[in-house]
């Protein structure tokens, strides 16, 4: 198998009495969509926030392509961030200036990468618009003049658009209406697909991970509990509590 793109081992951290992590490890691979699933408070978000350099944990250690992501100085993150990193947050309204245009949301992340070229940047912005099925005739309306589905459509192409190597998803379609959901996964599967992305989603939904990703890891209590290939852990799930999840699920 390839290198990992990402690595994490023995991550802890505490708030208080909670164990938000106790020594979590993970890989993950170029082009590798990992879910993490589990119970509300179960860490998930805990995990995407350290291994993005949000927050600190207490112990442990995080490698991206080998580099020390703890011992990195916050410019350096911030530049990964821009670059090779991408993070979709649940609420597009955490992702997105709201200030700004559609146009200017995708075109600003092009010019932090250097882009100038005003011609060359709309007509970018126009083709990522058409993409995440927004009518680029949209492209000088704000955000708050979109729906919840097309702001996060809209924060989907603001991180893409720089093709970055690994995109942190913290319950991406979470909040939206059944059906705009079914969509906008159908949407970042293909894009993901085509882009050749390294993904790591947070979902609730056992679904939206068996849709989108190739591996799964389960937590609870701050640990994970199982992991293994998406069609292996939720067809024949060995441990308790990943079977508690996916009967339910089987159930409702
Ligand atoms: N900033 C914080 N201060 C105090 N406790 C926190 C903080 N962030 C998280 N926690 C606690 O850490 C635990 C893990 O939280 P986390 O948000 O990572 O869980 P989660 O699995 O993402 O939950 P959800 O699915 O509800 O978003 C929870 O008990 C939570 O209350």
């Amino acid at each position: 198998m390839s290198t990992p793109l990402m690595e994490a081992r023995g991550l802890q951290l505490r708030f208080g009495r909670v164990a938000a992590l106790d020594d979590v490890a993970i890989d993950i691979h170029p082009g590798e969509v990992v879910a993490i699933v589990g119970e509300s408070g179960s860490g998930k978000t805990t995990l995407l926030r350290v291994l993005s350099g949000l927050m600190r944990p207490d112990a442990g250690a995080v490698t991206y392509r080998g580099e020390d992501v703890l011992a990195m100085p916050e410019a350096a993150r911030r530049r990964l961030m821009r670059t090779e990193w991408g993070f979709v947050h649940q609420n597009p309204r955490d992702g997105l200036r709201l200030g700004v245009t559609a146009g200017g949301n995708i075109g600003e992340r092009l010019m932090a990468v250097g882009a100038r070229h005003y011609g060359n940047i709309r007509a970018e912005a126009t083709e990522w618009l058409k993409r995440v099925e927004i009518d680029p005739a949209r492209m000088d309306d704000i955000p708050g003049k979109f729906s919840g589905g097309m702001q996060q459509r809209l924060q989907i192409a603001r991180v893409l658009v720089t093709r970055p190597k690994l995109v942190f998803m913290d319950e991406p379609t979470g909040g939206l209406d059944v059906s705009v959901q079914a969509r906008l996964l159908d949407l970042i599967r293909a894009l993901v697909a085509d882009l050749g992305l390294a993904v790591l989603i947070v979902t609730h939904d056992i679904a939206a991970a068996r849709l989108l990703a190739h591996r799964i890891l389960v937590m609870r209590q701050g640990q994970v509990v199982e992991e293994g290939l998406t069609d292996r852990v939720l067809d024949d799930p060995q441990h308790a509590y990943t079977q508690l999840l996916v009967s339910s699920v089987l159930a409702a």
